[in-house]
């Protein structure tokens, strides 16, 4: 039998039938739902008089414009009418159609990115679909996951199924280590640096090499999170180790028989050796720096110790136009340093690093330690209310809270500009968050993309320095 990648063997073990277009329809295992993009797949089912295929493969929270504080509805922070009432709606075709949810007030509540991997819904093996792009952070367990538009939601919801075309296999291979105060989001961001925004369109990308199989798994969901910013709908590492100790004991985690026979075929979630990609960058991963975005997407960015560049750098006409354009946005020259830049406000949480690790992290950095005032806001959102109780019961609550942070409750908050969470015009923000273009966390707001420690280093120097110089 030829050999084969990770993503080749998932794909053929989902495969229903190949279409005649060259698409293929995939049985999908497990589909993740939130409050934005399921209200008109509901919708439409409703109206067609079609039931969930398979309710129980379902999960639904909100997430994405819940407030971070007054959470009950008829309080302050639910003012926003729109917001209000498709978490309203989630809630009630979630009843009507029998889909589990984990509503606000549940403690299992949060970023859908968290919750899936957190309950032990998101399996090695599996495919997962979710009408979010950043579905691709389930690849970290060796699962075939990607987003799906609202149409699709539709599709999978009434069918278990879902009409996808194959993407081609590329291999970022991570080389050694990453240096002391180095994490998985600086090697994303190396990663989109090099090979840009649509460096890795139309494939899915496989992470490997020994400074992968070095990283936790929060720290391989980190990675996995951004592939799709560096334009590949999946991202995925090899189900090892690392993976069976995160998924035991998880509460939908198998138990028993079930579980020693699931460890059995996990253990071929790996590409085979001689398998072939059609694409492969290498890193070293000494060679990754701390890393902060300047511009206005997440290919504009530099090692913390770098410089923004000048426009006759640029490599052509095209990208010297987007350069200036960002830079105008970000009010910030060419040439300068990043190192030094102001800052206004703080955002650590997101579904790339909202974890545990990552409020550990940050709170390493902060303790006994005070944001700058210059700093006027700074947020720690925990991805779930079972991530937040871990935090709080380790004690990280009052360490953000002793140096001036908000501790908010979970949701994607400010990671962009769908709640209360939000940058005024003008303001800049050292943010933990996964994307930065014009207007992402509000209108005028301008993001500079960063670790969970850089940000915290940040918020204690009111400017964006490197952490390991703190
Ligand atoms: C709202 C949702 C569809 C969107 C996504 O697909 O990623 C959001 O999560 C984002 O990060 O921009
Ligand atoms: S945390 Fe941000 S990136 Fe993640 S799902 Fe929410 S809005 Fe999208």
């Amino acid at each position: 039998m030829t050999a084969r990648t990770l993503y080749d063997k998932l794909w053929d073990s989902h495969c229903v039938t190949d279409l005649p277009d060259g698409s293929s329809l995939l049985y999908i295992d497990l589909h993740l739902l939130h409050e934005v993009t399921s209200p008109q797949a509901f919708s439409n089912l409703r109206r067609m008089g079609r039931r969930p295929w398979r309710a129980d493969a379902a999960l639904a929270t909100p997430d994405h414009n819940v407030p971070t504080v007054l959470r009950e509805l008829g309080t302050g922070g639910f003012d926003d009418p729109i917001a209000r009432r498709q978490v309203e709606t989630l809630e009630r075709n979630c009843r009507d159609f029998e889909v589990p949810l984990f509503p606000l007030g549940d403690l299992r509540q949060g970023i859908v990115h968290v919750v899936g991997p957190e309950q032990g819904l998101t399996l090695p093996g599996m495919t997962v679909v979710c009408g979010d792009s950043h579905t691709a952070t389930h690849g970290a367990l060796a699962a075939l996951a990607h987003g799906i538009g609202s149409s699709e939601v539709e599709h999978v919801l009434a069918t278990q199924t879902l009409r996808s075309r194959k993407s081609k296999n590329m291999a970022v291979v991570v080389d050694g280590p990453l240096g002391d105060g180095v994490v998985a989001k600086d090697l994303a961001l190396h990663v989109i640096g090099r090979i840009g925004t649509a460096g890795a369109s139309g494939h899915a990308i496989e992470f490997r090499g020994s400074g992968v199989e070095a990283l936790s798994m929060e720290a391989r969901m980190t990675l996995c999170n951004m592939s799709i910013e560096a334009g590949a709908r999946v991202g995925l590492v090899a189900y090892d180790a690392v993976t069976q100790a995160y998924v035991e004991g998880r509460p939908f985690a198998p138990e028993g028989a079930q579980w020693v026979e699931a460890k059995h075929h996990w253990r071929e979630l790996h590409s085979d050796a001689g398998a072939s990609f059609d694409r492969v960058v290498e890193v070293r991963g000494g060679d990754v720096a701390p890393c902060v975005t300047w511009g206005t997407s997440p290919e504009m960015v530099v090692p913390v110790s770098g410089r923004i560049p000048h426009l006759h750098e640029a490599r052509d006409e095209v990208q010297r136009a987007d350069w200036s354009r960002a830079l105008a946005y970000m009010d910030l020259p060419a040439g300068a340093s990043v190192h030094g830049t102001p800052i206004d406000k703080v955002f650590i949480g997101s579904c790339t690093n909202a974890r545990i690790e990552d409020l550990r992290a940050a709170a390493r950095v902060l303790r006994g330690r005070r944001i700058d005032p210059r700093v006027k806001l700074a947020l720690a959102v925990p991805g779930s209310g079972l991530v937040a109780l871990q935090a709080e019961h380790e004690g990280l609550d009052e360490v953000f809270v002793a140096a001036g942070f908000e501790w908010r409750a979970p949701g994607c908050s400010m990671c962009l500009g769908m709640n209360a969470d939000r940058l005024q015009p003008g303001e800049r923000c050292a943010s933990t968050s996964n994307r930065n273009f014009e207007g992402r966390q509000g209108r005028g707001g301008r993001t500079h993309l960063m670790s969970p420690a850089m940000a915290a280093a940040a918020a204690v120097a009111g400017a964006i320095v490197d952490v390991r110089e703190l």
